[in-house]
């Protein structure tokens, strides 16, 4: 038996902190979309205990520390499952980029899961699981479009914001995650991102005031150690984006645009500044529900 799970990459319209916590991590309000730039995983069943994992790009683990086989292993173990899998991820989305490829790649992994091995979980208990992965998991499990709070995986589902094309580049730097909430002094943020206006923009559908609103305060931390992550939003700007934010930790930049013939300009003035360009269409809950 096989199965295939589309596994989207996310974007944060906003990404505000507000406090460390006591744990390590960090407080954080911020609001999460789709794209369909995406990862496709294919899972085959296997009789016996076993987890085997292949991806198309090399330079991805294809061990315990790939997020899909950590996935597949917690699944396992927390319901008892006597069956095994086959994973193969075909590898879209780019790694390391602020745009939690493997959080997705682990969230369709459980789904995928759910249904290949036929155990009946709702969402929520898929969630639940994936929040022993990471911070971003729970939100990939579900997708759309939602609010998320604490660790970021309180999650408050949002409606779809208005359609519009995203332009995603990324300049070659790998970005530590944690490196960058570390590097982050949060009683000196300069500047907080209004969640209020951005909710409010998608409740509304109000394009000019989503990207308005748009706003990341770990653009601080990673916009002043790489200028080129700076120099690309600009780039977008005078190309003629509506709006442009650095996606989570960084370092991909995202343009959204409502005109197609803008998102043309823009692709061909940053393929001449870097080599991955990516055009997309924002999600944000127009994807297909995946039956839990
Ligand atoms: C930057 C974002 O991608 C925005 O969506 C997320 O906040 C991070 O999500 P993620 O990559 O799934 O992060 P995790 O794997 O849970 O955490 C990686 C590291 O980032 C830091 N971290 C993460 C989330 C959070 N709320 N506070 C943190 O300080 C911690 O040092 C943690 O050890
Ligand atoms: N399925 C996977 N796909 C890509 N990278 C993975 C995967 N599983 C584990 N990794 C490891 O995780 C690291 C971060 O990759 P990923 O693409 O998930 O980062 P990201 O997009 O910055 O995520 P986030 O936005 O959640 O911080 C990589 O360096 C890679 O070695």
């Amino acid at each position: 038996m096989q199965f295939s799970e589309k596994a989207p990459a996310k974007i944060n319209l906003t990404l505000d902190v507000l406090a460390k916590r006591p744990d390590g991590y960090h407080e954080v309000e911020m609001v999460m979309t789709t794209v369909d730039l995406a990862d496709r995983i294919d899972l085959t069943l296997l009789s016996d205990r076993r987890i085997q994992l292949e991806c198309s790009a090399s330079f991805v683990p294809d061990d315990s520390r790939n997020h899909a086989y950590k996935a597949a292993q917690l699944l396992q173990e927390q319901y008892n499952v006597s069956q095994g899998v086959h994973l193969y991820i075909d590898k879209q989305i780019p790694v390391a980029a602020g745009l939690a490829g493997g959080s997705s790649d682990a969230a369709a992994t459980l789904r995928g899961l759910n249904r290949l091995w036929n155990l009946g979980l709702s969402l929520d208990e898929l969630a639940e699981v994936g929040a022993q992965i990471g911070s971003d998991v729970p939100f990939c499990v579900y997708g759309g479009t939602a609010l998320a709070r604490g660790r970021g995986v309180q999650l408050q589902p949002l409606a779809t914001p208005v359609p519009c094309w995203v332009v995603l580049a990324k300049p070659p730097i790998g970005v530590s995650t944690a490196d960058v909430y570390g590097n982050l002094a949060v009683d000196r943020i300069q500047s907080h991102p209004s969640t209020e206006d951005m909710v409010r923009a998608i409740d509304e559908q109000d394009f000019g005031l989503m990207c308005s609103s748009l706003g990341n305060v770990l653009e601080e931390v990673t916009l002043s150690r790489y200028p080129q992550v700076r120099q690309i939003k600009e780039l977008m700007l005078a190309s003629g984006a509506d709006g442009v934010l650095m996606s989570g930790s960084g370092p991909t930049v995202f343009a959204l645009v409502q005109k197609e013939a803008k998102v043309h300009r823009i692709y061909n003035a940053l393929r001449g500044f870097v080599k991955e360009v990516y055009v997309a269409r924002m999600l944000g809950g127009a994807e297909v529900k995946v039956l839990a």
